[in-house]
């Protein structure tokens, strides 16, 4: 039988399969951070069972860490109980660590790529939605539920059910000024943020096959707010190419047997998608967010939707209930609308090419004296990347705040925070409300776009 490259990684890590129960599958790397692992732990104590594979668990703590200091105590008691409980639980269970004091910490989906841990054909999970991001390495990576991240510690497997298959074919000519995530926020705007339920969607075409690691990473970032269970990508040459002297990657005699096996993970010839997609880009100008979800977008060019040109009810609702939220109006521009900060950060565009994006921009600029501007690196090795290459220098000069590496203002889970009705120009991934803070309002852009915002003090339309 002809298979997609998630059905041939799939039956792959199939160990037990009967009638009328799911497929149970080996997971090859767990990734944890503090959020969602101490509940697991406290189950594996309770039941008296052991961890299964500490060499194939690994830690990092991102989401609530401090980032104007590398201290602990610097965050608020509830993140502090959070981290020094991972720390414990990792000596307890013989974990690695990257902890605050440690280069190599960072975003979970930043860490794991950047230390060669996530590798093309293996199945990876993390108690966190956006573990899609790693199927850009042609990795089956999904996000699982804190009773599951306990199953994965005691057995380093998990019961699966088999997914649809989604094939989404990214072609045409592209604009100046467009990045990976306005590719995926458009097709996020196209498909809705439940067209991917039920399916592992493959992104494909000369678009993708164009795209570095990074730029792959921000697509499959987001695979997961259009409702899917992952994003994955055939790996290639720039795959190999990335993770070749990587930290964990496969050293001397294996690296050449590995690039054998990868090089044949791909979907067959005649696999049968259960839906297919063809994604034109050649139209497409810069994407904003103008919602409360993701496929609430618009071309900055463009003005907001009327209302009564939306197709059902519930986007209709729904788009009423967001316009009130975000204080704007339906056929209306956003451009000139004033904003308050620019958050550059998340594991959706925190790496060192993003970071190069928005110095390009700045450089030799001050920012708008209306913005408070952040630039959160997505690890420690990033920042250090950055600093090497002056970045840094640029981004304070401009009048940026330069921090240090986590999730920040992604989620709000420590200090970084909008403040009531503060407008923010983000290029994280969820502009759900209150996700920034309390009646924030979050608008998803790119790098550039944010670069661009923070100069111009306003939404500004660059061609
Ligand atoms: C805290 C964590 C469980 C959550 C997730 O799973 O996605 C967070 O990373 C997010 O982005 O909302
Ligand atoms: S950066 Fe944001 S989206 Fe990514 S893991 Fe952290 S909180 Fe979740």
């Amino acid at each position: 039988m002809k298979k997609t490259l998630y059905q041939k990684i799939f039956d792959r890590h199939v160990v037990h399969e009967c009638d009328n129960e799911l497929p149970i599958i080996y997971i090859d790397l767990h990734l944890i951070h503090e959020v969602t692992s101490p509940q697991a732990f406290d189950g594996l104590r309770y039941k008296k069972r052991n961890l299964r594979s500490p060499n194939k668990t690994f830690a990092t703590m991102d989401h609530n860490v401090p980032t104007n200091s590398r201290n602990m105590y610097d965050a608020t008691p509830m993140a502090k109980i959070q981290m020094e409980t991972l720390i414990n639980n990792c000596k307890n269970f013989n974990i690695p660590l990257f902890d605050l004091q440690n280069i190599s910490q960072g975003i979970v989906h930043v860490v794991g790529p950047e230390q060669g841990l996530t590798l093309p054909g293996t199945t990876i999970v993390c108690g966190d939605s956006h573990t899609s991001t790693h199927g850009a390495f042609g990795a089956l990576a999904f996000g699982i539920g804190t009773s599951e991240v306990e199953h994965v510690f005691a057995t380093q497997t998990l019961r699966q059910a088999r997914m649809k298959n989604m094939r989404v074919f990214v072609y045409g000519q592209k604009n100046n000024n467009i990045f990976a995530k306005d590719i995926i926020l458009y097709i996020i705007k196209k498909l809705g943020t439940s067209g991917g339920t039920g399916y592992v969607v493959e992104f494909t075409g000369p678009i993708i096959k164009s795209m570095s690691m990074e730029e792959r990473m921000t697509i499959c970032n987001m695979a997961i707010e259009l409702g899917a269970k992952s994003g994955i990508i055939e790996p290639d040459q720039t795959t190999f190419t990335y993770l070749k002297n990587k930290n964990f990657s496969p050293k001397n005699n294996s690296w050449n047997k590995y690039i054998h096996y990868w090089s044949s993970l791909k979907s067959d010839n005649q696999a049968c998608f259960n839906r297919n997609i063809s994604i034109n880009i050649s139209n497409i100008k810069p994407q904003v967010t103008w919602g409360t979800n993701p496929s609430q977008v618009i071309s900055i060019q463009n003005k907001i939707p009327k209302i009564n040109t939306l197709k059902t009810k519930i986007e209709k609702e729904d788009a009423l209930n967001a316009l009130d939220y975000m204080g704007l109006k339906e056929n209306s521009y956003l451009i000139n609308i004033p904003v308050d900060k620019v958050f550059i950060g998340s594991c959706t565009n925190s790496r060192i090419e993003d970071l190069r994006i928005v110095a390009s921009v700045v450089k030799n600029k001050i920012i708008s004296k209306n913005i408070k501007a952040y630039i959160v690196p997505g690890s420690g090795l990033v920042k250090k990347q950055a600093e090497k290459e002056g970045l840094d220098k640029i981004f304070i000069k401009s009048g940026f705040q330069w921090r240090h590496s986590g999730c920040s203002m992604c989620l709000g889970m420590n200090d970084d925070q909008l403040k009531p009705y503060e407008r923010c120009a983000s290029t994280s991934n969820r502009n759900f409300e209150g996700r920034q803070g309390k009646n924030g309002r979050t608008h998803l852009v790119s790098p550039w776009m944010a670069a661009n915002i923070a100069l111009y003090g306003k939404f500004i339309n660059i061609n």
